[in-house]
């Protein structure tokens, strides 16, 4: 057996007979997340050159994006004499499975796509960025693409992370990779076309980064939250700032820990139970809006542990109505609670790792709610629900 003195690139030995060897090598990323205004105007040239300039454009498009934005998208191809091919794709809750992750792969066969050079383009709601996402991180183990946000949810969240996933059997997200895009355009003018109970679903997301971390942002929020629902992010009532910090939020937490080595996650915050409520609840909530419930009830967790005060929980969930969201619902009771304990505990590696608000704009972890706890939570979060009303 020979033994080997010389180290090469990230083969450690240790000068015995080699019998077994350490491979460690760190994988760069670098990803761009960019506000791309008018990003459909044959003038802007930042459609064409995302991901690097030259080469094809494979062009997923969710089917209602298709519907108010494919002529726009092809003419803007055609203007420019890029070579490009439009595949128009289904894309929510109830269609984000295996099944469509293989429609995105047949377009790219049939596309005959080549391997590094020409990034798919995914203009869509989360559930096609999810999908199209982890069609290109399997696709020869690793094809690159560039996201083109078109609901409130992915402009500020699904389109800047790095996660990709399908659900499977009831099973939210349960099959997924790590995989960013190269790029991410954010454009809000999308907005302008979105309905209410989406702009609603989508400011649940941005309410979970205020919430755990940013008390100005929910400050924004309360102030001019009904106003920007109402004005789709279009009209008079400055958006601006409530979008960029949403995405600089998300990205600084992301960012640190993009591959989730460490569990304690603050952007976990409305997403230990609305895995579970939003997939049996399929296709009554909506992502955004099962998020909410959870938020709704662990902020009574929150307030019961004297964690935030009185006016603190009750100026949370009166932000949540007016926004449209829901406070509570028939599946915030015991046995789906303890269900979704006992996979969110799976999930995070065998602890609860509960994010819970300290105040609002701050949180702590926990790891000891109990299901009595739970239970006495759920009841007092139905009668703060029904008293509102
Ligand atoms: N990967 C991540 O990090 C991440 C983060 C958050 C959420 N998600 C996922 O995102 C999904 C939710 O995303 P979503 O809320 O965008 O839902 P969605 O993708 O289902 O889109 C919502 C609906 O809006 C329509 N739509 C899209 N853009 C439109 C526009 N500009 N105008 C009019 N209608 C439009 C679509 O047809 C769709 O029916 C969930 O599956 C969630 O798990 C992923
Ligand atoms: O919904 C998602 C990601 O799917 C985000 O809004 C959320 O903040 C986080 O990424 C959570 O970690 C939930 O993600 P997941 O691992 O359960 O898919
Ligand atoms: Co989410």
């Amino acid at each position: 057996m020979t033994t080997t003195e010389t180290l090469s690139h990230g083969l450690f030995t240790r000068g015995e007979p080699v019998s077994a060897w350490t491979v460690a090598t760190a994988l760069p990323v670098t990803y761009e997340v960019r506000f791309t205004p008018r990003l459909l105007d044959p003038a802007n040239p930042a459609l064409g050159n995302a991901g690097g300039a030259g080469g094809r454009r494979l062009v997923v498009v969710e089917e209602t994006v298709d519907r108010l934005y494919g002529g726009r998208i092809r003419r803007w191809f055609e203007a420019r004499g890029l070579p490009y091919r439009l595949c128009v794709l289904p894309a929510h809750e109830q269609v984000k499975t295996m099944d469509s992750v293989y429609r995105v792969v047949e377009q790219m066969d049939r596309f005959g796509l080549a391997r590094r050079g020409e990034p798919v383009l995914a203009v869509g709601g989360g559930v096609l960025m999810d999908v199209v996402g982890l069609a290109c991180s399997l696709y020869r183990r690793s094809t690159p693409f560039v996201r083109i946000p078109t609901t409130l949810i992915g402009l500020v969240d699904a389109g800047v992370g790095a996660k990709t996933g399908v659900n499977f059997g009831d099973h939210k997200n349960r099959l997924g990779t790590y995989h960013p895009a190269v790029a991410t355009l954010l454009d809000p003018a999308f907005l302008a076309t979105l309905d209410r109970r989406h702009l609603g679903n989508g400011m649940a997301e941005i309410l979970k980064i205020a919430l755990v971390r940013d008390r100005r942002l929910f400050e924004r929020l309360d102030r001019d939250g009904e106003a920007l629902v109402a004005e789709r992010f279009q009209g008079p009532t400055p958006g601006g700032e409530v979008l960029t910090r949403a995405v600089h939020g998300m990205l600084s937490e992301l960012q640190p820990n993009l591959w989730e080595h460490r569990l304690e996650r603050s952007m976990d915050y409305g997403h230990s139970f609305s895995p579970t409520v939003e997939m049996r609840a399929l296709p009554e909530l909506l992502h955004g809006e099962a998020v909410c419930l959870d938020m709704a009830l662990t902020t009574v967790i929150a307030h019961r542990r004297g964690l935030l005060d009185t006016g603190q929980r009750d100026r949370i969930h009166r932000l949540m109505r007016r926004l449209g969201l829901p406070v509570w619902h028939p599946l915030i009771e015991p046995a789906t609670l303890g269900d979704a304990l006992t996979d969110t505990v799976r999930h995070r590696d065998g602890r609860q790792r509960f994010p819970l608000p300290i105040g609002i704009g701050d949180c702590c972890f926990v790891d000891d709610v109990t299901a009595a706890e739970l239970a006495a939570a759920a009841r007092e979060t139905e009668e703060l629900s029904c008293a509102a009303r």
